[in-house]
């Protein structure tokens, strides 16, 4: 049986340090939290940043437009908080609501305050190997490859997805690490051909038990990014990931959905809030405060 690797001990970790830093500051990171429309999981995911937020003692407001919101009215509130010296980070939850555009979005947040690291200009810091923020689920997947001492250098990695917020983010970190990197998506013919040659496989597809044990190497450590929810109970709407459960048998290490990359995500988020809090306005591509 594959080796658990639970998020909450590598989140608690990551929140640990979070906490520490934070307190070292001579005022509370402040991190605003952008809402709009009423999308139940949405609601609920920027909830859960924010109580985590005051956990590690930062401080965090949630702003909440509606639905209807026109793009200018958004823009004007980025520009307001981009203008507030107690934010030092801000994140649009995705997705928005169909009528609004994300990428003039995402490019209005100062590259030094978006701790969701989806600025076009922390995009090429990351491709290019310089210091910046990084997106925070593939960040939370290497803190957790971390925490687990798992190894990434020299290791055969394989990432199913190339969205915008992992894939493609992931694939770079991995690379700066010194993995050999492979990122197949929907449309690669024989999937399975491709994640068995993985011995790191991460997996965030958006599709669940898209992982079968016949696409996995025997010891290869899986990383399930994915969240499902599956109606399999009347008006229930249970967890689950991309990566089907019978992969355990073969696989050497599996994170479990939930309880496993989603903790992390939330804990990175808070990281990279004290990350733009330490570093001094203007310094943010030249200090080597963010990794
Ligand atoms: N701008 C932006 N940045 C994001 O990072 C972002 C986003 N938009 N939109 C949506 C996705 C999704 N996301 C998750 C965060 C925490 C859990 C999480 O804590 N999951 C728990 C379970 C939560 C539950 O029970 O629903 C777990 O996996 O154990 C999951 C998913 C961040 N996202």
């Amino acid at each position: 049986m594959a080796r658990p690797l639970p998020g909450a001990p590598a989140a608690q970790a990551l929140l640990a340090e979070a906490a520490r830093r934070a307190g070292r500051l001579a005022a509370p990171p402040g991190l605003a939290l952008v809402r709009v429309g009423d999308d139940p999981a949405s609601v609920a995911y920027v909830r859960g940043k924010a109580r985590k937020a005051a956990e590690v003692g930062l401080r965090s407001a949630v702003h909440a437009l509606p639905e209807a919101a026109p793009q200018a009215e958004l823009l004007a509130l980025l520009g307001t908080l981009n203008a507030d010296p107690a934010v030092h980070g801000i994140l649009v939850q995705l997705p928005l609501p169909p009528h609004l555009d994300p990428e003039p979005v995402l490019g209005a947040i100062l590259p030094e305050k978006d701790v969701d690291g989806l600025h076009p200009v922390n995009i090429g810091r990351l491709w290019a190997g310089q210091p910046g923020l990084r997106p925070c689920t593939p960040a939370g997947v290497m803190a957790l490859l971390a925490f687990y001492g798992l190894p990434v250098a020299g290791q055969r990695a394989v990432i199913v997805g190339r969205s915008a917020l992992v894939g493609r983010p992931l694939a770079a970190l991995l690379l700066n690490a010194n993995a050999t990197v492979t990122v197949a998506h929907s449309r690669t013919p024989d999937l399975g051909a491709v994640t068995r040659e993985a011995e790191l496989l991460i997996v965030a597809a958006g599709r669940a038990h898209l992982i079968t044990p016949d696409m996995v190497r025997p010891g290869a450590t899986v990383i399930d990014v994915g969240i499902n929810r599956v109606a399999d109970a009347p008006g229930q709407g249970r967890l689950t990931g991309d990566v089907h459960p019978d992969v355990a048998a073969v696989a050497g290490a599996l994170t479990p959905v939930p309880g496993g990359v989603g903790p992390m995500t939330v804990a990175q988020l808070l990281m990279n809030t004290v990350l733009a809090a330490e570093a001094p306005a203007g310094q943010e591509g030249r200090g080597g405060r963010f990794r």
